[in-house]
């Protein structure tokens, strides 16, 4: 029977008259036991893996094999298939994805485009921001924002793929130009079980993608070629140290900015750090790709900020601060060995760092132990300690420091204090970097976001100590 369908919703709370309700298998309960429920607030088509017992003769079901992918493709129906209307590039990978669709957004809006953004910290149409709530939202989100895009006469849209988001189907239905893998190291093994599922979760995005787009992966990271096998894509490479299609050498790595050479030409980045090269990199070779010229794309990226809340420096009263989102071990890594590659002289680097609740248990020691050993001082204090005793996790954090290194290791539970001890320790020439939380303006605990934001803290702590 034929049906006039109002909405489509994968909540049964949110179902209203003539909705289509798409019953999906989540990780903390199954749709299928909320069909009927779905049925009483309205809906009248349902789509399932598994049909109920009692069929209701009013309503039409539908029976899928996977109700994520089917969702997918009704999204993008209902929306009149926005991403066959655009320049959709998706971006995964462990770190770099935020900061890479960033730099993307950027520099096509200074390459005179309309430009959509899908990301973590923000999405956005043009110059409208519509706040996010994930780093890739469910499939219904996905396609009306691009919708928006479309009508807004975006020609390009740039989004991140997390691997939660992959295995859950959040982007079947998706016709994408290209995707990027930057890196794969150690985080969600909480979610995908082990390393190899987390590996293969991020592999379903290039085995997604369409004969004519293309597939831009690091050639330095090991797992680059893994996403390229029986990937129908166009094959293509970035690096700086395998041989690759779009290649960089760092000429220099300061505190101001990166110099780089691409292509024989000599360039300056405002990003700091090697791990910024290859996500400049990642977007130079995705411009390239998408048909911009060479010289146009590395001239206007010369000129653009990057992300907030990623290596964001407070510069006060002759001390660095530095707020990072790095909140995996590699990421936490790789800020401190820039961080220690810039240092020019006897300043002391204390870092405050914490780890999630609710999160992935087997980083905590390591981001401790990584913390202490390139830090003169390390402060573990709370970081969005969810559903979790705050003292907990950083008793976890602590078993990882290395016993050298316990005097100089101190747990501050309330994380204003522990950056306003950072502040108290600081000398002039220090450099203080608070990590973890980024562009984040909250601290989540027991299901309740306090405001807080690492910037304006570490702000007020080094007004306040300078005053007193
Ligand atoms: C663990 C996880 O990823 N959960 C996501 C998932 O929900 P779920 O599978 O847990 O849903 P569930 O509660 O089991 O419910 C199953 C189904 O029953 C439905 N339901 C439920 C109750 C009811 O009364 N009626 C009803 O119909 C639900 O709407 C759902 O469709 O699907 C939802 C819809 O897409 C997401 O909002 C939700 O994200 C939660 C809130 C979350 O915190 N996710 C994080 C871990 C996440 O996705 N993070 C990644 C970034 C990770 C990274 O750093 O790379 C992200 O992309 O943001
Ligand atoms: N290419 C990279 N390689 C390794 N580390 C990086 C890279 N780019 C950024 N980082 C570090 O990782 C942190 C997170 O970066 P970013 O927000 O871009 O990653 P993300 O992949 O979007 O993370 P999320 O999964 O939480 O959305 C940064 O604050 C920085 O410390
Ligand atoms: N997308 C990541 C962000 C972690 C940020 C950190 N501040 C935390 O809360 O653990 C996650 O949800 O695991
Ligand atoms: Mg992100």
């Amino acid at each position: 029977m034929e049906r006039n369908v109002s909405e489509i919703v994968f909540d049964s709370r949110k179902a209203n008259k003539n909705a289509a309700f798409v019953a999906i298998k989540g990780t903390q309960v199954d749709g299928h036991q909320f069909i009927q429920v779905a049925i009483e607030n309205g809906a009248d088509t349902i789509v399932c893996e598994e049909l109920p017992e009692n069929l209701d003769k009013e309503v039409t079901y539908v029976q899928v094999q996977n109700a994520s992918l089917a969702l997918g493709r009704m999204a993008s129906n209902y929306y009149e298939n926005p991403s066959e209307r655009l320049k959709l590039v998706a971006v995964t990978g462990t770190n770099g994805k935020t900061s890479t669709v960033t730099l993307l957004f950027q520099l096509f809006m200074e390459l005179g485009y309309q430009v959509g953004l899908i990301s973590t910290v923000e999405n956005k149409v043009n110059d409208e921001v519509i706040p996010s709530t994930h780093t890739t939202p469910d499939a219904l989100t996905i396609q009306s924002l691009l919708k928006k895009m479309v009508e807004k006469g975006c020609t390009h849209c740039f989004m991140e793929a997390s691997s939660h988001a992959i295995v859950q189907g959040r982007t079947s239905g998706l016709v994408f130009s290209g995707a990027v893998f930057t890196n794969i190291t150690h985080d969600h093994l909480d979610y995908h079980g082990t390393f190899d599922e987390y590996i293969r979760a991020k592999k379903m995005l290039f085995d997604q993608l369409p004969k004519d787009s293309f597939a831009l992966v690091n050639a330095d990271d090991k797992r680059g070629m893994v996403m390229l096998q029986n990937c129908k894509a166009v094959h293509q490479t970035f690096g700086l140290r395998y041989p690759s299609d779009f290649k960089a050498k760092v000429l220099s790595n300061t505190i101001e900015g990166l110099e780089l050479d691409i292509n024989n030409k000599q360039i300056w980045f405002r990003m700091i750090g090697e791990f910024n090269a290859y996500n400049l990199l990642a977007v130079f070779g995705t411009a390239v790709l998408l048909g911009e010229e060479e010289e146009e794309v590395l001239m206007q990226l010369s000129k653009v900020k990057g992300a907030q809340g990623r290596f964001d420096k407070i510069s006060l009263f002759g001390v660095t601060a530095i707020v990072d989102y790095a909140h995996t071990p590699d990421a936490l890594e790789n800020v401190l060995k820039t961080i220690s590659g810039v240092r020019t002289g006897g300043e002391q680097v204390i870092t405050v760092v914490g780890c999630g609740g609710n999160r992935d248990k087997a980083k905590r020691p390591i981001m401790a132990k990584i913390a202490a050993k390139y830090s003169d001082k390390v402060i573990l204090t709370s970081d969005n300690p969810r559903d979790e005793e705050p003292m907990d996790i950083l008793r976890e954090m602590e078993a990882g420091v290395n016993p050298v290194d316990f005097k100089k290791t101190v747990i501050i539970e309330d994380r204003r204090e522990a950056i306003k001890t950072a502040g108290i320790m600081a000398k002039k020439g220090d450099i203080i970097l608070v990590a973890g939380k980024g562009h984040e303006t909250y601290q989540e605990v027991k299901g309740v976001k306090h405001p807080f934001d690492d910037r304006q803290i570490v702000k007020e702590m080094l007004n306040l100590l300078n005053k007193e």
